[in-house]
C-alpha cells in the first residue's frame, strides 16, 4: 500500500461513526480533510450507522465499513453509480468470537441471572452471606463439556469460534456451503461437517450463527427451524437480528423449545421475550478490534483514492496494478464486450500510448485501469475522461 502519494485534488473524508483515532491517522493532511459535515464527501467511513436514507451527495467515490457486515449500507445502489464499497474481513473476529464464548459458557452457567440477582440483595446487610447460600439453587448451570455445538457459518468467526470450542471440550458441527478455501484451510478437522442446516438443527445443544445478513438468511431460525431443534437448545445471535423471526422465537422461549436465546441485537421485541441474554451489540466494541477495523478501512480508501487499486472491496472486483505516478485512467463499466477496446480507441484519439493495463470482472461489472505511457498536456485530461464517459454502458470514470 502506498503512503507518499500526492492527489492530484485534495480529498474530503466523512465519518458517521464514531472511528478510531489511529485509523483516522492514515489519512494525512496535505491530502485529506476529515470533514463530518460534508454534504458532498469523495469518501465515507462508516461502522454501523444505517446509510440506506443517505444523501450520498454527487463526488462520493468510496465507501470503506469498519467491520464486517454491510447490510447497513444499500450496496446495489452504490454498484450501479460506481461507488466502491470496502468491509474489513477478520479485523473484529477475535473480539466477537471472545464475546461469543463468554456468553456461550456465561449463559450456560446462569451467571448473567446470578449476577443480577445478588444485585437485588444489597440493602440486605448481614443477612447477605445466608441469602447467597439458599439463593443458588436457583441458578445451577450446565456444563458445556461433551455438549455439541452447532455453528453457522464458517467464516473468519465461525471458524475462530469452532476450532476454539473444540478447546473446551465440546463437539462442533459446522455448515456453511460457501465456506472459502482459506477458512477450510484454517479449520480443524475435528470439527465435524453438516451437509445442511437441518442436521446442525437436530444435533447441537448450542447453536451459534455468523453468516451475514441477506435476502437469502433473512429469518433463516423460525419456527420450523426451532421445530427441528433439540428441546431446550441454547441459540446465540451475534450477526444480526434479521436472522431471527422475533415472533417465533418468542413462541419458543415461551414453550421450553428454545431454553436461552443470547443476541447481540436487542430490539423491542426481544426485550419481552423470556429466557434471553441482551448484549448491547459489544461484539466487536474492544479496543484492539476498533483499530483494527479501523487502520484496515483507512488503508483500502486510501489506497483506493490515490491509485485505484481495490482490495476487500464488496461490490467490486480486487484489482492491484502498481502505481507509476502515471496519469491513469480508472473505469467502472457493464461487463460487457468490447468496453477495452473503446477505453483504448479513446485514448489512441489523444495520440496516447499504453504503459499497462488490468481489467477485471464481477457479476454484471468489470473495472479497467490503463496508465498512459506519455507525458499528458493537463489541458486535454477533462476531453479524454468526458470521452471514455460518453462510452455507452459506462458507469463510472476517474482520472488518477
Ligand atoms: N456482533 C458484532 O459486533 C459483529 C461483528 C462482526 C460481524 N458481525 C456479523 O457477523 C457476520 C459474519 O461475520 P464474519 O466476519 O464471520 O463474516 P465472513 O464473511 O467471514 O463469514 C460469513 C460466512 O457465512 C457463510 N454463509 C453465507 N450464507 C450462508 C448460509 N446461508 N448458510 C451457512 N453459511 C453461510 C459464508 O460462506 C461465510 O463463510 C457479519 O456479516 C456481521 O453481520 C457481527
Ligand atoms: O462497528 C461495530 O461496532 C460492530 C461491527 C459489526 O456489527 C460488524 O458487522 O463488523
Amino acid at each position: 500500500m502506498s503512503n507518499t502519494i500526492t492527489l492530484k485534488k485534495a480529498a474530503t473524508i466523512k465519518t458517521l461513526n464514531n472511528i478510531a483515532a489511529s485509523g483516522m491517522n492514515v489519512f494525512d493532511k496535505e491530502n485529506y480533510t476529515i470533514d463530518n459535515e460534508s454534504d458532498h464527501p469523495d469518501a465515507i467511513v462508516v461502522r454501523s450507522f444505517n446509510m440506506h436514507a443517505v444523501d450520498f451527495g454527487d463526488k462520493l467515490k468510496a465507501i470503506a465499513r469498519a467491520g464486517a457486515g454491510v447490510n447497513n449500507i444499500p450496496v446495489d445502489k452504490c454498484t450501479e453509480r460506481g461507488i466502491v464499497v470496502f468491509n474489513t474481513p477478520g479485523a473484529n473476529a477475535n473480539a466477537v468470537k471472545e464475546l461469543v464464548l463468554t456468553s456461550l459458557i456465561a449463559s450456560s452457567r446462569n451467571l448473567f441471572d446470578g449476577v443480577s440477582w445478588v444485585k437485588t440483595l444489597e440493602n440486605e446487610g448481614d443477612r447477605i452471606a445466608k441469602l447467597v447460600e439458599a439463593g443458588k439453587k436457583n441458578f445451577v448451570g450446565k456444563e458445556i463439556k461433551g455438549k455439541t455445538l452447532g455453528v453457522i457459518g464458517l467464516g473468519a468467526i465461525g471458524a475462530l469460534v469452532a476450532n476454539n470450542a473444540l478447546h473446551l471440550d465440546m463437539d462442533v458441527i459446522g455448515f456453511d456451503p460457501f465456506i472459502s478455501v482459506d477458512t477450510a484451510w484454517k479449520l480443524s478437522r475435528n470439527v465435524q461437517r453438516a451437509m445442511s442446516m437441518e442436521e446442525v438443527f437436530a444435533n447441537a445443544d448450542y447453536i451459534t450463527v455468523h453468516v451475514p445478513l441477506t435476502d437469502d438468511t433473512n429469518q433463516m431460525l423460525h419456527e420450523e427451524a426451532f421445530r427441528l431443534m433439540k428441546p431446550g437448545v441454547y441459540i446465540l445471535n451475534f450477526s444480526r437480528d434479521g436472522l431471527v423471526n422475533d415472533a417465533d422465537m418468542a413462541a419458543a422461549l415461551e414453550s421450553g423449545k428454545v431454553g436461552k436465546y443470547i443476541t447481540d441485537f436487542p430490539n423491542e421485541q426481544v426485550l419481552n421475550m423470556k429466557n434471553t441474554v441482551l448484549i448491547p451489540h459489544l461484539g466487536a466494541s474492544t479496543n484492539e478490534s476498533e483499530e483494527n477495523c479501523a487502520i484496515m478501512a483507512a488503508r483500502q480508501l486510501k489506497e483506493y483514492l490515490e491509485t485505484g487499486n481495490i482490495k476487500n472491496s464488496v461490490n467490486f472486483p480486487n484489482v492491484e496494478l502498481p502505481y507509476a505516478g502515471k496519469n491513469r485512467v480508472a473505469a467502472f463499466h457493464k461487463n460487457v464486450p468490447n468496453m477495452v477496446g473503446q477505453i483504448t480507441s479513446a485514448i489512441s484519439d489523444f495520440n496516447l500510448n499504453i504503459a499497462d493495463m488490468v481489467n477485471r470482472s464481477r457479476g454484471e461489472y468489470a473495472y479497467t485501469m490503463i496508465d498512459i505511457d506519455n507525458k499528458i498536456n493537463g489541458d486535454i485530461i477533462p476531453s479524454l475522461e468526458k470521452k471514455i464517459k460518453q462510452i455507452a454502458d459506462m458507469v463510472a470514470v476517474r482520472m488518477i
